[in-house]
C-alpha cells in the first residue's frame, strides 16, 4: 500500500460556494497561489453551475486563467449538467467532477432532477467526456445520510457507485455531505467497493459536523484509500444540504495523515497563511483544530512542534 496521499483541496469550490460574502476573483487567485505554495497539487477551484443557483461560482471562467500554472498541478471543475461540462471542457479542464445524490429529494433540491434523471445526466456527461478524453470523478453525495430524508442504507451508495463505474466514470468520490457518518459505516460502504474496484479509484469527501471526520478519514486510510478531499480552514458545505457545515479542514487531515506516517507533501505552516487570508475574505473565523493548538502554544511562548 502506498504511503503517498493525494489531498484534493476543495476550499475554493465547496468552501466558498455557500459563504454569505462572495469572495472576489482576485482573492480567489491569491488563495490558490498560497495553497500551491503550501504544497497543494490537486485543487477543485470552480464549478460551472447556474449563477442563479450559486452566484459565488459565477466567475469560474474568469478565475481559471488566473490559477497557478506550475507544473504538476491537477485541477478539477465541478459540473452539474452537460452544459456545465461543456463550459468546463472549453475552459481547459481535463478532469471534471459530477454530482449524483442518493435520494430523489436531494437530487431535486441540488440539481432540479430526480435521482434517475441525475444518474442519466451523469451517464451522458461521462460519455461526452470519454469522447473528449476528459477524466471524470463522480461524487456520490449523501452517501451516509441524505440532508432531507435521513440515513441511507449502505447498499445505495454502493449501487450508484457501480452504475457510475459501469458508465465509465474514472473515479468516484464517496461524500458524507452533512457529516452524519461514522467509521463503521465507512468500513461497511468501502470494504466491498475497494474489493471490487480497487482503493485507487476512490476519493473520500468528509464534513466535520459531528466531530467524526478524522476518525472516518483514518478508517478510509486504513482500508487503503489514498485520495481525500479537504477544505482549508474547514470552509464549506453544500448550499442545498441543510446542516452541511464545513469540510474536514485540510490542515487537520494533513496532520492526521502525516502523524500516522503517510505523506501529503503539504506544509501546515503554509496552510496557516491561506487560512488567514480566507478568514479575512469570508469575514469569519476559520481554522482546524491543529491551528488552534499551534496558536495556543505560541501564546504560551512555545514553538509548536508538530512531529
Ligand atoms: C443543475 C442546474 C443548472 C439546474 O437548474 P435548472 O433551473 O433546472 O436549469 P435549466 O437547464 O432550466 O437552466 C436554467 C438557467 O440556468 C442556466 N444554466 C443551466 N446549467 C448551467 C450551467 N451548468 N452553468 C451555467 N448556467 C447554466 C441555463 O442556461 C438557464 O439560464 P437562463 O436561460 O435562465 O438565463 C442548477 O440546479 C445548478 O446549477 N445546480 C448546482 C447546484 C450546486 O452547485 N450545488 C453545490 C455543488 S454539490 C456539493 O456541494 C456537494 C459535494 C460535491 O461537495 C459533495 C458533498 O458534500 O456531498
Amino acid at each position: 500500500m502506498s504511503d503517498t496521499v493525494i489531498v484534493n483541496e476543495v476550499g475554493l469550490r465547496d468552501g466558498l460556494q455557500n459563504q454569505p460574502v462572495t469572495v472576489d476573483t482576485d482573492t480567489k487567485a491569491r488563495l490558490a497561489r498560497l495553497l500551491v505554495d503550501a504544497g497543494v497539487r490537486y485543487l477543485e477551484p470552480v464549478s460551472f453551475v447556474s449563477p442563479k443557483a450559486i452566484p459565488q461560482m459565477a466567475d469560474a471562467a474568469a478565475l481559471t486563467p488566473r490559477l497557478p500554472a506550475d507544473e504538476g498541478l491537477h485541477y478539477t471543475a465541478l459540473v452539474p449538467n452537460l452544459k456545465g461540462y461543456q463550459l468546463a471542457r472549453d475552459a481547459g479542464y481535463r478532469t471534471v467532477a459530477l454530482v449524483l445524490s442518493t435520494t430523489d429529494t436531494f437530487n431535486q433540491r441540488n440539481l432540479n432532477m430526480s435521482l434517475e434523471q441525475a444518474a442519466a445526466s451523469c451517464e451522458s456527461i461521462i460519455a461526452a467526456a470519454r469522447e473528449d478524453g476528459v477524466a471524470t470523478r463522480t461524487y456520490i453525495s449523501g452517501a451516509f445520510a441524505c440532508p432531507y430524508d435521513g440515513p441511507v442504507p449502505v447498499s445505495l451508495p454502493q449501487q450508484l457507485t457501480g452504475r457510475m463505474f459501469a458508465a465509465g466514470s474514472d473515479e468516484v468520490a464517496i461524500a458524507d455531505t452533512i457529516g452524519a457518518g461514522n467509521p463503521k459505516q465507512m468500513k461497511d460502504i468501502m470494504t466491498p467497493l475497494i474489493r471490487e474496484y480497487g482503493a485507487d479509484k476512490f476519493f473520500v469527501h468528509l464534513h466535520d459536523t459531528r466531530g467524526l471526520a478524522a476518525a472516518m478519514a483514518w478508517e478510509a486510510a486504513d482500508l487503503g484509500v489514498r485520495r481525500f478531499d479537504a477544505s482549508v480552514g474547514g470552509l464549506g458545505g453544500c448550499p442545498f444540504a441543510p446542516g452541511a457545515t464545513g469540510n474536514m479542514a485540510t490542515e487537520d487531515l494533513v496532520y492526521l495523515l502525516e502523524s500516522c506516517g503517510l505523506k501529503t507533501g503539504i506544509d501546515i505552516q503554509g496552510l496557516r497563511e491561506v487560512v488567514t487570508l480566507a478568514a479575512e475574505a469570508t469575514q469569519r473565523p476559520l481554522g482546524g483544530r491543529i491551528l488552534e493548538w499551534m496558536a495556543s502554544q505560541e501564546k504560551r511562548g512555545k514553538t509548536p512542534c508538530l512531529w
